[in-house]
């Protein structure tokens, strides 16, 4: 009997669960107090002291609309001697790469309309906080879809990378193609997921 090819995942599948995914993200915040998203981002902030402390440079990101507000664990990285880097984009065929930035010094919108620092030294942290639209229990994760992530992990292997994202934007599986890279970790205003810390 023939044996099937493996299955692959089907493009439209990832860009209706992205849409599905930014939907259930948004109508989740929208309906939490502006007290309660700055409570559930210093917690993530204290739960991600541990691996933060082994950085010699984290690789954040500047939120955008409903993205889980990482700033603070950028803040507190940087209160403790960490050095501390946004992603920045030139252009969708270019790699992404990581420049200085210092928590609280504005930023201007450029490539894309991305607020990021423009004026920041290029670095490579060994500690990444990816933004996720997706994940799940196998640590895999779906991003944009543009693929600047999945880009820079393969040509960072050594970098830890830990996702973050809101708990309700686990799925049951996410659809994995040949060059996704998997996360080392998730954490969200819930729990940490993956190996401790
Ligand atoms: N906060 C945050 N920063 C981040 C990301 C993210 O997901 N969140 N990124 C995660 O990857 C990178 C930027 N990702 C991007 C993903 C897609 C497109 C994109 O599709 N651009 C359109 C043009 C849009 C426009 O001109 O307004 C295009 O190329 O057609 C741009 C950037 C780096 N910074
Ligand atoms: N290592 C790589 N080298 C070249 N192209 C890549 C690499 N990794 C991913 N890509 C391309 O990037 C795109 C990523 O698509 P995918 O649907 O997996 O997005 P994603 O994982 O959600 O994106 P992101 O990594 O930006 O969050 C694909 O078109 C893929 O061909």
């Amino acid at each position: 009997m023939a044996v099937p090819p493996p299955s692959r995942p089907d493009p439209m599948n990832k860009a209706a669960l992205r849409t599905r995914l930014r939907a259930t993200r948004a109508a989740f915040v929208s309906h939490m107090h502006p007290d309660d998203i700055a409570r559930h981002a210093m917690a993530v902030a204290a739960r991600l002291i541990p691996i933060l402390q082994t950085a010699r440079c984290v690789g954040g990101y500047a939120p955008l609309g409903n993205e889980f507000p990482i700033l603070p664990a950028l803040e507190q990285a940087a209160s403790r001697g960490i050095a501390t880097a946004l992603p920045h984009v030139t252009h969708r065929d270019r790699p992404m790469d990581f420049r200085t930035w210092t928590p609280g010094t504005v930023l201007e919108k450029g490539c894309f309309g991305l607020p990021q620092p423009d004026t920041g030294l290029p670095i490579v942290p060994d500690v990444i906080l990816t933004p996720l639209l997706g994940f799940d229990r196998a640590l895999q994760r779906i991003g944009q879809g543009a693929g600047f992530y999945d880009r820079w992990l393969s040509a960072h292997p050594a970098s830890i990378c830990v996702g973050i994202a809101w708990s309700v934007q686990e799925v049951p599986q996410i659809p994995v193609d040949a060059w996704d890279m998997p996360l080392h970790a998730i954490v969200t205003e819930k729990e940490w997921i993956g190996p401790s810390s």
